[in-house]
């Protein structure tokens, strides 16, 4: 497949990835292709360049993620962008926390075909990683929750200094402003919401950073289920929206 092959160069390229990259990132699309039963809707090569490939590795253009050595990839799916990120930072250790043990099974599968070393798969909740707890330079999430809720998911298993990196579409006042008032809550703060355009089609997308500035209270983890069932922030979100009425 000419076209692709020549995208995965492309990001090659760009993201000045190891010799070993562009082998991989195929690999990485063939195991998509390849398992009907891929714990993802977008499995077409053609599509899943961009949507999965290009998307996870925009992150590279932050510093905190080129030079993180300890990763974990929270809700990963099928994989992303936490694949995508070990075969470019062949250095670093790359934990997928994903809570489906079926697709963790698909995770495991994809990163032996591409010769992934450095990739450990966890079907584990986020908030019951324990092993994980203040260890983390980066935690990445995409399409996980309310940008709140990962934050609550991330701030007790990044270390101090470390940061959350958001995938997120368009900008959402509300959401940001909760996820403010919980950061607040969990040592985090909000340091930069960067426009990306990582491929052709994928409008309104942002990465959000949030930096670990103070210890999470030690409340945090709360029992699983309960960052979505009770989010921070919302009390504080709606009284503001009661003042401002
Ligand atoms: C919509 S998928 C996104 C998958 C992938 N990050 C992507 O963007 O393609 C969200 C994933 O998060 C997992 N998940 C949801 N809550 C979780 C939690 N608390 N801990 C770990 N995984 C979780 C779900 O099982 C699901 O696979």
């Amino acid at each position: 497949m000419a076209a692709v092959d020549d995208v995965i160069a492309d990001l090659v390229a760009e993201h000045g990835l190891p010799a070993a990259a562009r082998a991989q990132l195929g690999a990485l699309l063939a195991a998509l292709a390849d398992d009907e039963h891929a714990p993802t809707t977008v499995r077409d090569p053609r599509d899943a360049v961009g949507v999965h490939l290009a998307d996870s590795l925009v992150a590279l253009a932050l510093s905190d993620v080129s030079d993180a050595r300890m990763i974990a990839d929270l809700g990963a799916g099928a994989g992303f962008p936490g694949l995508p990120l070990a075969v470019a930072l062949p250095e670093a250790n790359i934990a997928l926390v994903e809570s489906i043990a079926r697709k963790c099974g698909f995770i495991a599968a994809a990163a032996a075909s591409a010769g992934l070393t450095n990739v450990d798969v966890v079907a584990e909740r986020a908030e019951a990683w324990a092993d994980g707890m203040g260890r983390i330079d980066v935690v990445t999430a995409r399409a996980l929750a309310p940008l709140g809720v990962i934050a609550e998911y991330a701030a007790p298993l990044l270390r101090e200094g470390g940061v959350l990196v958001a995938w997120k579409g368009r900008r959402d006042a509300d959401e940001e402003r909760i996820a403010a008032a919980a950061a607040n809550q969990l040592g985090l703060a909000v340091e930069e919401v960067r426009p990306v355009a990582p491929y052709k089609g994928a409008d309104h997308r942002h990465l959000h950073v949030l930096r670990k500035i103070a210890p999470t209270p030690d409340r945090f983890p709360r029992r699983p289920g309960m960052a979505r069932k009770r989010p921070l922030g919302a009390d504080a979100a709606s009284s503001s929206d009661r003042r401002q009425r």
